[in-house]
């Protein structure tokens, strides 16, 4: 399983030029196998939450810096917007690793829900100067303010559509937007990444 894992996290990181489609509607097989998987990293090797939150943004924010490098992005901001639940978590963590890396990484986070372990995250973003957005930028802005945006509203399973009008807007944005839009799943298995057809036509199939 371990080996697994990190076979998983190094074929993201070594890959260059990943073209993966985004997918908010999951393959049920991959569903079904990325749920067993968390499942025996729980059970079986006794990883906790956080720890597999952690590796979970941290190999989000390599893969993209593996991918965009900051010459790709210039002088750009990547936009990391985050769900409710761990995949949300996710996304925290992978902007706090972004900017670790040197990326200027901005967060909107529309809906947060009380827990220690997002309040922790949270604390650790604002403590290392990775803003928060207040409201969710314009289209217009988006283009010309961000080399891209990371997908971390929603994991597996937890989803159950229809999208909650709180991420309405956030989902057209991602629809409409025509920078690259990172997204993963689980802690290993990871589809990043671009818009495409295939991203707004699976959006629109939720
Ligand atoms: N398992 C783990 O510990 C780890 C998981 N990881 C990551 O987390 C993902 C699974 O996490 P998760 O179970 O928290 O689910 P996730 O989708 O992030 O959010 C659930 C939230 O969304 C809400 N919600 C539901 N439907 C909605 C709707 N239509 N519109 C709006 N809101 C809606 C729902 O609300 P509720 O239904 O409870 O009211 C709840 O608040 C997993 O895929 C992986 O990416 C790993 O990386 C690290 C370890």
């Amino acid at each position: 399983m371990i080996q697994r894992h990190a076979t998983l996290i190094h074929a993201l990181l070594v890959a260059e030029n990943q073209v993966v489609f985004m997918r908010y509607i999951h393959i049920e097989q991959e569903e079904e196998e990325a749920i067993s998987i968390d499942q025996e990293l729980f059970n079986d090797y006794r990883f906790s939450v956080d720890q597999l939150i952690e590796l979970a943004g941290l190999s989000c924010a390599t893969a993209i810096a593996k991918t965009y490098s900051m010459e790709k992005v210039g002088n750009k901001s990547i936009l990391v917007i985050c769900g409710p639940g761990n995949n949300g978590g996710d996304g925290l963590v992978c902007a706090r690793h972004l900017k670790v890396l040197g990326y200027k990484s901005v967060i909107y986070y529309p809906v947060r829900t009380e827990k220690q372990l997002y309040n922790s995250l949270t604390t650790q973003c604002t403590n290392m100067a990775v803003p928060f957005l207040q409201m969710l930028p314009e289209l217009s802005t988006v283009e010309c303010t961000f080399a891209l945006i990371v997908d971390a509203v929603f994991g597996f399973s937890s989803f159950k559509p229809p999208v909650r009008e709180a991420f309405v807007a956030s989902i057209d944005l991602m629809k409409k937007a025509t920078v690259p839009v990172v997204r993963y799943v689980t802690a290993m298995r990871f589809q990043c990444i671009d818009h495409s057809s295939h991203m707004r036509k699976n959006v629109e199939e939720t």
